[in-house]
């Protein structure tokens, strides 16, 4: 490994929480050279007078975003700004012949039609969005291994999808049965100041919020759709729950055979995600806690049955801000350009 040559890369957003844990797993990346920071506010400061701890290792400043500018120097662009930003950018990148990740939701969606009325913007960029890939490996390796543009998944989705994933594909469950119930820590709303994510205002306290209108719903439908073949809806609650990091996605569905236990789906959903080195299925009897994957690329499954309703109840926990945002996308830099999927990626979580 130690002969790969460094490519060039840029991430335009790294003053924010996605940039800084880009940065953070970046610098330690042995194929990869850190060239280009981008922000906007931030834009004129040193990276390490906003994140001093990592003063050692990134020493350069933080510069406004201009497209011709990042392509001279970049061969790969992260970009993890908020949404409605990124398609403004990116089909200048593209041109230029930059690779691109973004970690936003502009180009997680095929039908524009979809994106434009869940968030609210008007976008032309139709011909980018179709030849965007779903940056979830776990599903699309060989798509990812030859695109350009990765559309990287919301945190809630890749926590939802993974655990729905193998009862889709396989027809397993009624699908209209589906519920994903999914609690997120505070960091899933960026650094921002933001009155609900105050401690004063989100701790000793849960809820839901969102109800039946969370704009993740119409990404989890896409790729269930997707992979089940058919028009799928499901029922999707996001709950903010007063921690700083992870999700944990209850998903409860009728199972079509009620002959199936606990172990014929555990021994289904192990041979299902065999060549997925960052998803982990639970032994039986083992629920998966948010601070086993804090810190960690990985995504831990539970799986339990309900003989009594006929229901599978699957568990799904991650940090949103590794294998639900950033470390995703790394992952999906490793596809494309071929190298080993774990590269430069945590394995385990930092708790306890
Ligand atoms: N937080 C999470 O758990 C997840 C987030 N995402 C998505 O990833 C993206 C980034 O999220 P997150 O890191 O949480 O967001 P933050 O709010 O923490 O960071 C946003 C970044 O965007 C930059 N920015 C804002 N406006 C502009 C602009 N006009 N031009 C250039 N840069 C700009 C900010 O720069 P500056 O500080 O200099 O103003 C900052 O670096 C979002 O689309 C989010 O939805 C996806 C999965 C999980
Ligand atoms: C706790 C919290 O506020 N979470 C965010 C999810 C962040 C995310 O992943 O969303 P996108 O990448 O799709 O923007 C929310 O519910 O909007």
């Amino acid at each position: 490994m130690s002969n790969l040559r460094r490519v060039p890369i840029g991430i335009v957003g790294a003053s924010g929480y996605g940039g800084v844990q880009l940065v953070r797993l970046l610098m330690d990346h042995p194929a990869v050279e850190l060239v280009y920071l981008g922000g906007d506010s931030s834009a004129g400061k040193q990276f390490a007078e906003l994140y001093p701890h990592l003063a050692d290792a990134v020493t350069q400043q933080i510069k406004p975003v201009d497209p011709e500018v990042i392509a001279q120097s970049c061969e790969i662009v992260f970009l993890s700004l908020p949404n409605g930003l990124a398609c403004q950018i990116t089909p200048q990148l593209l041109e230029k012949g930059c690779k691109v990740l973004d970690l936003s939701a502009d180009y997680r969606f095929k039908d524009l039609a979809t994106y434009t009325s869940w968030y609210n913007t008007q976008r032309s960029d139709q011909a980018t969005a179709q030849a965007a890939v779903y940056g979830l490996p776990e599903l699309y390796r060989d798509r990812i291994a030859e695109a350009q543009l990765i559309g990287c998944p919301g945190c809630y989705p890749t926590a939802s999808l993974l655990a729905l994933s193998p009862l889709l594909k396989q027809g397993l469950i009624v699908p209209e049965t589906a519920i994903i119930d999914a609690k997120s820590g505070t960091s899933g709303g960026g650094r921002q100041a933001k009155v609900n994510l105050l401690l004063a205002e989100a701790d000793n306290s849960l809820g839901a919020y969102n109800v039946a209108r969370h704009r993740h719903t119409p990404e989890i439908e896409q790729i269930c759709t997707d992979l089940a073949g058919h028009e799928i809806t499901v029922q999707f609650t996001p709950h903010l729950i007063p921690m700083v990091r992870g999700i944990l996605a209850t998903v409860y569905a009728t199972l079509r055979d009620p002959g199936l236990v606990r172990d014929d789906l555990i021994t289904i959903y192990k041979a299902f995600y065999r060549n997925s080195p960052w998803v982990k299925v639970c032994e039986a009897g083992t629920y998966p806690q948010t601070k086993w994957a804090c810190g960690s690329n990985l995504c831990y499954l539970g799986i339990e049955v309900d003989q009594r309703t006929g229901r599978i109840i699957v568990m799904s926990a991650i940090d949103n801000l590794i294998k639900g945002q950033a470390g995703q996308a790394i992952q999906c830099l490793n596809v494309m350009m071929g190298w080993d999927e774990t590269l430069g990626l945590p394995k385990f979580g930092f708790y306890p």
